[in-house]
């Protein structure tokens, strides 16, 4: 059988655009896929439709791949099955809306929303105009992550009680600042920065999909969230920590986040583990990073010692220069959801981003974190400058 299409539009034209388009136009033979394909039919830019082009033309795309100059364009072209949000998270709600209010099927960055509110709404708009609609959280679709559900799920660390996941850098300079101008994404409070939104939500997609995903649908238990923050001088957090607590599950989930110190002390991962899974018969040990890690251990409690451990290769497409971000599984599940007629994705379900969501809100007002109302507004507007680029 003919293998299933899908039409991408791409909203933005920065830093993760490029390597997700790169990824798309990978061949799926190379990652052993062979029931569906991507293709990229149009790009918009906010700033100009030549930078559109520009972009098409820097990615080796389809020369009849659309070049638009403004996001409502993209929108409206009747060609795309579905929108790429990859613009700032302060701009996610307003575009993805845009999107979904013309009808569109949506894939959107991390982190959803800034605000909880704004992703329940985004949610209700999906469901009432009837599209796919997913935050691009990859590594949950990553063949690691799938085969380390499956362990736990096997019963084969025993009952999980605690996860400790981190995702930190160390962006510490001598003269106290961070690494990052004030009015970069990472810490501009205007575009949502800091390092919960940005990095925190992959230690947190760790405690979620080991504590809260595998649950069957009775034993879900919205945690008990408890924070501490430390502020950077532009207001954005720059050290977080949460603790998620599931009581009627005596478990505990510790996501942890910082722009002052890595992970781990390299930066090469030779070091103690991102991530630890404890279960009462043995432990599971991710190797970072936590967005994009391609090693675990497992230890178990059997007085034997013995570790195992399980490289997951991201697969590189020689045709394509050996590219291979591990953005494709996720583009994947898209289009697999798309032509099976789902709404939702099953591995990140709207109800899922939505408690993680609440998770942050909690602990960002536990920590009094502000963000503009240009950004944290859960009303529409098409004509808002989040959606024009008139900044
Ligand atoms: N999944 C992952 O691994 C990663 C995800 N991300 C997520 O992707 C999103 C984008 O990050 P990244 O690509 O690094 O960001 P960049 O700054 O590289 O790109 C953002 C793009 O958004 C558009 N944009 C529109 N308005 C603005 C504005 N006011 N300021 C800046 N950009 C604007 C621009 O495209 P144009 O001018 O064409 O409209 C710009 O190129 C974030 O939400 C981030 O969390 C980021 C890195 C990795
Ligand atoms: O999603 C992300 O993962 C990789 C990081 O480098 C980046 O800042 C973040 O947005």
């Amino acid at each position: 059988m003919a293998p299933f299409t899908i039409k991408w539009g791409i909203l933005a034209t920065g830093g993760i655009a490029e390597n997700f388009t790169r990824d798309l136009l990978t061949d799926p033979a190379a990652r052993g896929v062979d029931d569906i394909r991507h293709e990229i039919v149009a790009v918009a830019s906010s700033t100009s439709s030549e930078r559109a082009a520009a972009f098409i033309k820097k990615i080796d795309g389809p020369a009849s791949a659309k070049a638009y100059g403004s996001y409502a364009e993209l929108v409206a072209d009747t060609n795309v099955d579905i929108i790429y949000v990859a613009t700032p998270h302060s701009h996610h709600f307003q575009n993805a809306m845009l999107a979904i209010q013309a009808g569109k099927n949506v894939l959107c960055e991390k982190a959803l929303t800034v605000t909880a509110s704004q992703t329940k709404k985004l949610v209700e708009a999906a469901r009432e105009k009837n599209v796919f609609f997913m935050e691009a959280v990859w590594v949950r679709f990553f063949p690691l992550s799938i085969q380390i559900r499956e362990l736990i799920k096997s019963g084969a660390i025993g009952p999980v009680y605690r996860v400790h996941a981190d995702l930190s850098f160390n962006m510490d300079l001598p003269n106290g600042k961070i690494d990052f101008p004030d009015s970069h994404r990472m810490v501009n409070p205007d575009l949502a920065g800091g390092a919960l939104l940005d990095l925190g939500i992959y230690s947190l997609t760790w405690v979620f999909q080991t504590l809260y995903h595998l649950k069957a649908e009775e034993d879900k238990e919205v945690p008990n969230v408890v924070s501490a923050i430390n502020k950077y001088d532009t207001g954005a957090d720059e050290m977080t920590s949460i603790i998620c607590q599931f009581p009627k599950n005596k478990a505990m989930g510790i996501a942890t986040t910082t722009l002052r110190v890595g992970t781990d002390l390299d930066g090469l991962y030779t070091g103690g583990p991102a991530i630890r899974i404890q279960g009462s018969g043995g432990e599971i040990q991710v190797t970072g990073p936590a967005y994009r890690p391609t090693e675990y251990k497992v230890i178990k409690k059997d007085g034997k010692g013995h570790v195992e451990v399980v490289q997951c290769p991201i697969p590189q497409d020689p045709k394509r220069d050996n590219w291979g971000h591990g953005m494709f599984w996720e583009a994947d599940e898209c289009a697999r959801c798309l032509r099976d007629g789902k709404k939702q994705s099953d591995t990140m379900p709207w109800s899922e981003s939505i408690v993680i969501l609440e998770t942050m809100d909690s602990a960002l007002k536990q920590g009094n974190v502000q963000y503009p109302e240009l950004i944290t507004t859960d009303v529409f507007d098409p004509n808002s400058p989040l959606n024009t680029g008139k900044r």
